[in-house]
């Protein structure tokens, strides 16, 4: 059994992510694919019970981090890792990157912590970094901050990250950008785009990497 594809769509919140995950998933039905979509934090029913916290709760940095961790370990062991050795495309909304610019950056939590836990939890106990699960391809839609947040206003109550004031996403938009240098997994999205070109960017980074 061919081992599957892992995706992630990342970005601050209000990048467009969620507005495309619906025809992603549909693209690769249409080619036969089986798609396993899921989400972090959550994916599973421990980890949805930690997101309710990390979204509602306010907390110390690194408790934030370790749960944030604790969901992503069930929903690796739980949801990922299964649905990659089945073969299936797993999409994913958000992952550990998530980590590294919200707690990382936004926060400014101790970036080897965060490397250690993701350690940990992705490379099993395994300290050589070919073992560490991460995504074939990120999708990183790239939003400057004011226009995340005008797109935001009135279209949903915050939760306790969106509640946040521009000055903390941009912190997280920089720790996306320092995240994405040298990674070639990351492909950049400008999403400052209407839908449809958001979605033709999407769709020519899926043929440029021979994906779709
Ligand atoms: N290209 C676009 N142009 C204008 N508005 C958009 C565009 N894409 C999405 N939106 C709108 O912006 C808002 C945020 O979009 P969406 O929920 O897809 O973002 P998100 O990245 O999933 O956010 P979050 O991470 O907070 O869940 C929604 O009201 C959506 O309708
Ligand atoms: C995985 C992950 C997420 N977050 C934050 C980022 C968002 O504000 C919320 C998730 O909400 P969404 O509507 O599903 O995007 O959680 C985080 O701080 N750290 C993480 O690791």
């Amino acid at each position: 059994m061919t081992r599957g594809l892992f995706i992630t769509l990342e970005g601050i919140d209000g990048a467009g992510k969620s507005s495309h995950i619906d025809a992603l998933e549909a693209l690769f039905r249409e080619r036969g694919r089986t798609v396993t979509r899921t989400r972090e934090p959550g994916g599973t029913p421990l980890a949805e019970t930690l997101r309710t916290l990390v979204l509602n709760e306010s907390m110390d940095s690194l408790t934030e981090s370790l749960l944030v961790f604790a969901a992503r370990r069930e929903h690796v062991l739980d949801v990922i890792e299964p649905a990659l050795a089945r073969g299936d495309v797993v999409l994913c909304d958000r992952f550990s990157d998530a980590t590294f610019a919200y707690q990382g950056a936004g926060r400014g939590f101790d970036l080897g912590v965060l490397s250690t836990l993701e350690q940990w939890v992705q490379g099993g106990r395994s300290t050589r970094p070919e073992t560490l699960l991460q995504p074939a391809l990120t999708l990183w839609f790239d939003l400057p901050p004011e226009i995340a947040a005008a797109r935001l206003a009135g279209a949903r109550l915050p939760d306790k990250f969106e509640a946040q004031p521009v000055a903390f996403f941009q912190r997280v938009a920089k720790g996306y950008a320092d995240r994405a240098a040298g990674a070639p997994r990351f492909a950049r999205i400008d999403a400052n785009q209407p839908r449809e070109q958001v979605w033709q960017q999407i769709e020519s980074k899926l043929r440029e990497r021979g994906l779709a």
